[in-house]
Parts: C-alpha cells; structure tokens; sequence
C-alpha cells in the first residue's frame, strides 16, 4: 500500500531519503528536528531494519528521540557520542551562503550544540525556504523564562540601535501558557522582515544575559538537499562550490509510506 503525500511531504521526503545516502556505516550521525528531519529518521529506520545499516544517532529534540527509538535506531546522548560524523536537519531559511534560520520547531538550541559537534552538517529542505535574504521566518531566539520581559526589552532596544528593520518581537506560546524548550527556556520571535548582517546579530544577541541561543546557524552548514515534488533533488556543496540535480524514483520507497505514515 503507498500513502499518497502531499506535494509539500513529497518535497521533504525526497530531501530527506537523497540525505540519508549520505549516512555510513559505524557512524554516528545528529538527527535533527521537524517534519523534515522526521521523514530522514523514517528514512534510517528503514536502512537500519531492512539493510542492516549500523548507526548511532544523537536526537536534537525529546520528539527526535522518541521517533527514532520507534523506528529502532541506537540512540545515544551527545555526551556519550563526544563528536559527530554528519548531522542532518531542516532549517526554516537558507541563504545562498547557506546560512540559515532555524528553530521554527523549538529546537534550536540543542540543533547548534549538536550541528556545531559535527564533522559535517548537511540541511534538508523544500526549495520555499531558499531565501535572497534571511529573515522573512521570525528569528528564534532562546531566553532563560527568569527576567524574560527584561530580556525582550533588551532585545528590541539593541535592534533599534542596530536599526534591524521590523523590530518586534512576540514570546512564543503554546496555547495560553508560554511554550517551554527541551532545556525549559521560553522562545522570543524576532520578526525583522530582512536581516543585513547575520554574522553580526548572531553574535550580538549571544551576548546579552538571559539570551541563551539564537536560530542563526552561520558558517555552519556544509550542504543543503532541496527537495521537489516531483522527485528532484538538488545538492548544493558550500565547500566544493558544486550545485547538482537528480531524480528520485518514488517506485523504489514505495515500501517507505507502507507503514511510516505520520
Ligand atoms: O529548526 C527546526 C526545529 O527547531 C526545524 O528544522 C525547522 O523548523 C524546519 O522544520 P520543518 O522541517 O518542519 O519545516
């Protein structure tokens, strides 16, 4: 039986299943978070269960994790894998640097820690988050919730003398209550509109007490896998400066959608 995906899933999966080729064995590999990341851990569960592919995979989410015992991959804490060979993840935006904005899914923080412990870091992701400029997607910042407003006051205060253009900010929620990360932070939305000079905000907000994490991954990732859906694939390399295209053949994974659905 093949469940039929929306255009959009199409897009991520191709993605994800391309990136999944670039998984060995023996590694240890990051695994990322979003919906995105999500059809990758459906990916290597399937390799690990069908094609014997011996991994360990270090989630960057509780959600992460849980999927990726489901689907019977090894999973291990970053600690106990001290550096990683690839992490694979989506991104909410990606520029032709591919710097990019993440965290859309709540996950930043720990995304950086373990992107940054990585050997390579390859993103996956629907061509809508290719962008001219950063920033259109709200800018994720993570703030400890002891003194938040205090926090956001000096976030805006700092953008305005940086003149960022857009300047507000909004404490993300879930429901009625303030949404609450992994590490037990809060999350405050930046929405700038365009961002001038990522480099430079990343460090900035880094700087500032209560701002424990930004979703500004810059000179992080190493290769972006653009899904279409019609099964193309494109592989940009920042490193090697190649940009490539290929087919996936949706005939092949029809085994993938059998028992993996959402
Ligand atoms: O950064 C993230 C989670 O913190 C996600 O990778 C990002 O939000 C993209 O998500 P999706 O693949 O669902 O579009």
């Amino acid at each position: 039986m093949t469940i039929e995906l929306s255009p959009i899933d199409r897009a991520k999966f191709v993605a994800a299943r391309r990136a999944a080729d670039f998984v060995e064995d023996g590694m240890r590999v990051g695994l990322g978070t979003g919906s995105t990341a999500a059809w990758l851990v459906r990916c290597l569960g399937e390799m690990v269960r069908d094609h014997g592919l011996r991994i360990k995979g270090v989630p960057t989410s509780a959600r992460t994790a849980e999927l990726a015992r489901d689907m019977g991959i090894n999973v291990i804490s970053l600690d106990e894998a001290r550096w990683l060979d690839l992490t694979i993840d989506g991104a909410d935006e990606f520029d032709d640097e591919l710097n990019l904005i993440k965290g859309g899914g709540g996950a930043l923080l720990q995304e950086k820690i373990v992107a940054t412990a990585s050997d390579q870091m390859i993103v996956i992701a629907d061509a809508a988050k290719e962008v001219e400029h950063l920033g259109a997607f709200p800018l994720p910042c993570e703030v400890i919730p002891f003194g938040w407003r205090t926090t956001q006051a000096l976030i805006e205060e700092t953008l305005v003398a940086m003149d960022v253009m857009g300047r507000a900010s909004s404490l993300r929620m879930n429901g009625d209550k303030p949404y609450i990360t992994d590490e037990g932070n809060y999350i405050v939305d930046l929405h700038l509109n365009r961002i001038g000079n990522a480099r430079q905000l990343a460090m900035v907000l880094n700087q500032m007490p209560g701002v424990v994490e930004n979703g500004l991954f810059i000179d992080i990732c190493d290769v972006v896998v653009i899904g279409h859906s019609d099964g193309r694939v494109e592989l940009r390399d920042i490193n090697e400066g190649t940009a490539t295209e290929e087919k996936i053949d949706f005939a092949e994974t029809d085994n993938l959608f059998s028992d993996l659905g959402d």
